[in-house]
């Protein structure tokens, strides 16, 4: 028996699968983290699954669509994506995301912007209830190259981070998250984001900045999941 989350998360990546999967679907992107674990699921109960190929977001997501005994791609191999599912850490009021808490924010961007279409999977918590910054507290992951972290932290306060923090690996890890791409990652708090579009390009501009954990105006519909099982639908 699932707890109310994992019930919750289950039922909007089911929901998001039979919604959206297309029939011919010839390239279909998997993304990282905790709630696209039953996309994968779902996906992998597809009578038709050998007709396709998966492109991964990271390590978790390949060993995903092996363990649900899809066909894995690369995107060197396949560069134009049919439909990608990921979760989020943040969905605004205008379907715009903070992603990234799992460390995998570039390739889930690369998959995201090769795809004609990018479903959102996610539960109820989080949801803005206006911008980005809200309901996600712990800043916008930006991924950099190792050496310019430092240079690139001065920069984002004085862009107006009110924090900045090399994400550190915590028990599991003496030192920085080193990511899939071994690039180092920084969560900048810039508070409540009113325009995430001009935010990114601003961080983006950074020297050292590889990609950041803003996803404007790229997601086509996100689900949410409550603990009762009820999936609610944001389109943008
Ligand atoms: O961006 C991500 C990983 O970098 C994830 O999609 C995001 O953290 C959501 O994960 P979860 O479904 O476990 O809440």
């Amino acid at each position: 028996m699932s707890s109310g989350i994992e019930h919750a998360k289950r039922m909007a990546a089911y929901k998001a699968v039979d919604a959206n999967f297309p029939p011919h679907a010839k390239v279909v992107g998997i993304g990282s983290g905790s709630t696209v674990v039953y996309v994968a699921e779902r996906i992998g109960q597809l009578k038709n699954k050998h007709d396709f190929v998966c492109i991964s977001t990271g390590f978790q997501s390949k060993q995903l669509i092996i363990d649900n005994g899809l066909t894995l791609g690369a995107i060197e191999q396949f560069p134009k994506v049919d439909i990608a599912f990921d979760g989020a850490d943040e969905v605004d009021t205008n379907l715009n995301l903070i992603k990234g808490g799992g460390a995998c924010l570039f390739q889930e961007k690369l998959v995201a912007s090769s795809a004609d279409k990018f479903i959102v999977v996610a539960d109820t918590r989080k949801k803005s209830p206006s911008d980005l910054g809200i309901a996600w507290r712990k800043g916008v992951p930006i991924e950099v190259v190792p050496n310019s972290y430092a240079v690139v932290t001065r920069q984002l306060k004085e862009l107006g981070a009110k924090s900045v923090v090399l994400r550190q690996g915590g028990g599991a890890k003496a030192g920085p998250v080193v990511t899939d791409n071994n690039n180092f990652l920084i969560d900048a708090d810039f508070g409540s984001i009113s325009d995430p579009g001009s935010l990114h390009q601003q961080i983006k501009l950074l020297v050292g900045v590889v990609e950041t954990g803003l996803f404007v105006d790229m997601a086509h519909t996100a689900y949410f999941g409550d603990e009762s099982g009820e999936v609610s639908e944001q389109l943008r």
